[in-house]
């Protein structure tokens, strides 16, 4: 499935307020709660819909509405901060977790928690993360999601790097992968190049 690089000017000025290495914790959380938004708006633009007979206040008509839930599961930590900003685009969204960490010395993502709603298998599931650098976290979260039924996938992130993108082409390549932008490399210590540093800890305040 291919993958889409959104490149939308609203969104690229307020990345590079995130990027900006003195912008405060609030300030990085606010800019990534509107870039959820405009994200939310752009991933839903094809969703899947069914007719559905209503009554205007002038005439019968067939309208539309989805056809099918979604479940959108941020990879913990720093997928929360995309969270609220999706719901408020799609209220109906049900809300799974998965906790993926990076040992940041091998690089390898271990998960440490999951929970999720039921009907995973016939529901459209949005994973998202900020961070898309060398794609062990959100490959296997992908392959643990999978393992538990879900069939129809999209992974939205913000950065990417190319090492990233390849692992999910190559591992899933069903999945429709949606980026905000594609960054140049990886460094040696696996941080995406020119990135905007860790994202959770830029987030939460952690360092
Ligand atoms: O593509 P990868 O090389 O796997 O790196 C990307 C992952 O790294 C970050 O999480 P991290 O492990 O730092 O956990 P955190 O969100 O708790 O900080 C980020 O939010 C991704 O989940
Ligand atoms: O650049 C990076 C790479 C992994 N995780 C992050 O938060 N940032
Ligand atoms: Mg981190």
């Amino acid at each position: 499935m291919a993958t889409t690089i959104l490149n939308h000017a609203l969104i690229d000025h307020k990345l590079t307020i995130m990027r900006e290495k003195d912008t405060k914790t609030i300030v990085f959380k606010d800019n990534l709660d509107e870039i959820a938004m405009l994200m939310a708006y752009e991933v839903t633009k094809e969703l899947p819909l069914v007719d559905k007979e209503i009554v205007t206040p002038i005439c019968p008509m067939i309208g539309k509405e989805l056809k099918k839930q979604i479940i959108l599961v941020p990879i913990l930590r720093a997928g929360i901060g995309l969270v609220d900003g999706f719901r408020r685009i799609i209220p109906t969204a049900k809300i799974g977790h998965i906790g993926m960490a990076r040992n940041e010395d091998t690089l390898i993502p271990e998960e440490y928690y999951a929970k999720f709603p039921s009907g995973l298998e016939d529901s459209i599931v949005i994973i998202v993360d900020p961070m898309l650098a060398t794609g062990g976290s959100a490959s296997a979260a992908i392959t643990n999601i999978k393992a538990r039924g879900a069939k129809d996938i999209r992974l939205v992130c913000l950065v990417g790097a190319p090492e990233g993108v390849k692992m999910i082409e190559e591992d899933h390549p069903d999945v429709e992968l949606i980026l905000a932008t594609l960054d140049e490399k990886l460094n040696e210590h696996g941080y995406i190049v020119p990135g905007l540093g860790d994202a959770g800890d830029r987030l939460f305040g952690t360092d």
